[in-house]
């Protein structure tokens, strides 16, 4: 890699920042485990309890419309989006997964913070346990990583 390029820098220093999290009820075992790995990750990155709200939903279809009011709010530096859309037997999966990811991709593209995607989309129960941190790694720990990574970036590109 030529030396000369340069490169924007982040890094992973929560101290001071507030962040939102909008949590689905639905599959509540596996999104209270994905919002437990987030608070607790966010807390050990320096982010205080007090400056963690959390509002839940029913599912992950109504996430971005309390994601896009976290974000209009102009209280938060970064919003994670946590749910668990278990695929059934009708297309029904792919309508919710559809919505909330281009949901929430509307929002981190056009928003002035980050908005981070924490909606496990599997097959089964046993994927998003093992992507919950109950039978393995914790999205909702890596999405709390990448919230406070996204706003030390941001500012950079300010
Ligand atoms: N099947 C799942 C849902 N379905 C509910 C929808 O998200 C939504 O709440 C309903 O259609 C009313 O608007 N939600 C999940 O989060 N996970 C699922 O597996
Ligand atoms: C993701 C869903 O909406 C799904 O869990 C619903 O199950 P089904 O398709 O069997 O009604």
């Amino acid at each position: 890699m030529n030396a000369n390029v340069n490169f924007y820098k982040t890094n992973l220093n929560g101290k001071g920042l507030k962040v939102a999290i909008a949590v689905a009820e639905f599959n509540t075992t596996v999104t209270e485990s994905l919002l437990s790995g987030a608070v607790s990750k966010l807390e050990a990155l320096g982010v205080l309890a007090q400056d963690i709200s959390v509002a839940r939903v029913p599912g992950a279809f109504e996430l971005p419309g309390v994601a896009k009011r976290f974000v209009d709010s102009q209280k938060f530096d970064a919003v994670i989006v946590l749910g668990a859309v278990i695929r059934g037997e009708t297309p029904h999966f792919d309508c919710v997964v559809n919505a909330v990811t281009s949901g929430t991709a509307a929002l981190a593209a056009n928003g002035k913070i980050p908005v981070i995607f924490g909606v496990l989309t599997t097959d089964n129960v046993d994927q998003a346990m093992a992507r919950s941190g109950l039978k393995g790694g914790n999205k909702g720990a890596d999405c709390a990583e990448t919230a406070v990574e996204m706003v030390n970036l941001y500012k950079e590109l300010a």
